[in-house]
């Protein structure tokens, strides 16, 4: 090519200040392999977004796979011999189970469709758990005709329930699921350790301790041990500390009403993530670290030996994998000069931010904007004044119908969460990875959502 037909012909040679550079991604909210590019593009995966658009169509929920083994291997590292349950109510399908199976984890299920999964991706029996506050007599004989291993226990009719059915044959393993008094201070939606909501036995009013004597007075039941869960999106460490702690002071009383203590302790998930720059997230290392020293001085306080520990991360090992992108389909403005930029998705795709205030970035891509950035409000397609993704966000003063914003942190309680509200239909997911995409969840026909209506 000669130099006049450059396209850059005559311009003054580019010097490290003026020479374009991509702008840079807030690492902590993005995939492990995001990049961002010069043309305005983001890779995940050695994949483009944009790219990738043009053959899935759009919202589409993209997963970094890498991502997902990378977090999985963290948390086995830092809880070293512990158990690490993925809590598959975060995001499953059978990709994500057959990930979760191949670095080791065990899986925590909740419902006899999830176990269905589990299942179909041949995730092995013995380390799943089942869990629920109610779980139906469909859900445990699931449970017990797959052989799951563990069965957290949520009601005294629950532990009849099971008692009826082991009778004849299976012998499961129970934790007792404990309310343990623990406030995490997060959304009051999904605060779970403390007295008066619905998960659990209480400790405070003995409850904990009648369940235990009920599950040994059975002898098809067996006694595993013990399991607390004191929310979601928990950012305070002592929070944690706390739980723990009482949970071997209650193992401690139970030696001394019943002999030997139970010998695990599951002290569930909620470990918080960032979903905004500058947000607080706790990562697994130094929470591992916390939680470990403290069971193992409240044991040596209590002259117990330390019980085997599981832990139950859901959003904290898929949240930061996925993204989502969506295409804007109108602008207005807004209030106070800023812009109103909808989307063609909302929140059948995403109802945190209508259900918990959850507050998300947004950023173009697939262009380079022009004219400064203003203040905009990305909003959903739905019928809902509510329906809100991204508040308060700073995008390109050009954006217009036809550009794509992509979402991160988008990858737990989304896809798990999604509705077909107004008769929307949900979005795909496409896993990448090492310069390949994949589709897992394909998007919902209009044929789908019409044939459960039978006129
Ligand atoms: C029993 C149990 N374990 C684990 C989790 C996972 O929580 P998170 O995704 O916040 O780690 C939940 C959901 O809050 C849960 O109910
Ligand atoms: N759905 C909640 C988390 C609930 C955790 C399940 N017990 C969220 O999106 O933040």
């Amino acid at each position: 090519m000669g130099a006049a037909a450059r396209p850059d012909a005559g311009r003054a040679p580019m010097t490290p200040q003026t020479r374009p550079s991509a702008v840079a991604l807030e690492a902590l909210l993005w995939p492990a392999t995001a990049r961002p590019h010069l043309d305005g593009d983001i890779s995940i995966g050695r994949i483009k977004l944009t790219p990738l658009t043009e053959r899935f169509g759009t919202p589409l929920l993209v997963v970094d796979e890498q991502d997902v083994r990378e977090r999985c291997r963290a948390f086995r590292r830092a809880f070293g011999d512990a158990e690490v349950a993925y809590a598959g109510k975060a995001f499953l399908c059978r990709a994500m189970a057959t990930w979760i199976g191949q670095e080791g984890l065990s899986l925590d299920v909740c419902s006899a469709g999830e176990l269905a999964v589990a299942r179909a991706a041949g995730f092995p029996a013995e380390r799943i758990l089942m869990h629920g506050n109610a779980k139906t007599p469909e859900d445990l004989r699931a449970a017990l005709g797959y052989g799951v291993g563990t069965i957290v226990v949520d009601s005294f009719h629950e532990i009849s329930r099971l008692a009826a059915l082991a009778a004849q044959g299976a012998r499961p393993r129970l934790l007792i699921r404990v309310t343990p008094g623990v406030d995490g201070h997060t959304h009051a939606a999904v605060t779970t350790g403390t007295d008066g909501q619905k998960f659990g036995f209480s400790l405070a009013s003995g409850a904990a301790a009648e369940a235990v004597r009920r599950v040994l007075a059975q002898r098809h039941l067996e006694l595993a041990g013990l399991h607390c869960h004191i929310g979601s999106q928990i950012t305070d460490p002592g929070a944690f500390d706390l739980a723990a702690a009482r949970m071997v002071e209650f193992l401690a009383e139970l030696r001394a009403a019943h002999g030997t203590p139970p010998r695990r302790l599951d002290l569930g998930g909620g470990f918080g993530v960032a979903y905004r720059a500058g947000d607080p997230e706790l990562a697994p290392g130094p929470v591992a670290g916390r939680l470990r020293r403290t069971v193992q001085d409240a044991c040596a306080a209590h002259r117990l030996p330390v019980p085997r520990l599981t832990v139950e991360p859901g959003r904290a090992i898929v949240a930061h994998a996925g993204v989502t992108v969506y295409r804007v389909v109108s602008v207005k403005h807004g209030p106070a000069g800023g812009l109103l930029v909808a989307v063609n998705g909302g929140m059948s795709d995403n109802p945190r931010p209508s259900l918990y205030g959850a507050r998300y970035t947004a950023r173009l891509i697939g262009r380079r904007g022009a004219g400064g950035e203003r203040s905009a409000t990305v909003v959903g397609r739905h019928c809902e004044a509510g329906d809100v993704i991204a508040a308060g966000v700073r995008l390109p003063a050009d954006v217009r119908p036809g550009d794509l914003l992509a979402v991160p942190c988008t990858g737990a309680y989304h896809h798990s969460m999604a509705s077909n509200y107004n008769m929307v239909r949900r979005p795909p997911v496409v896993a990448v990875r090492d310069g390949r995409a994949r589709l897992i969840i394909r998007r919902e026909t209009i044929d789908d959502l019409m044939a459960r209506d039978l006129g």
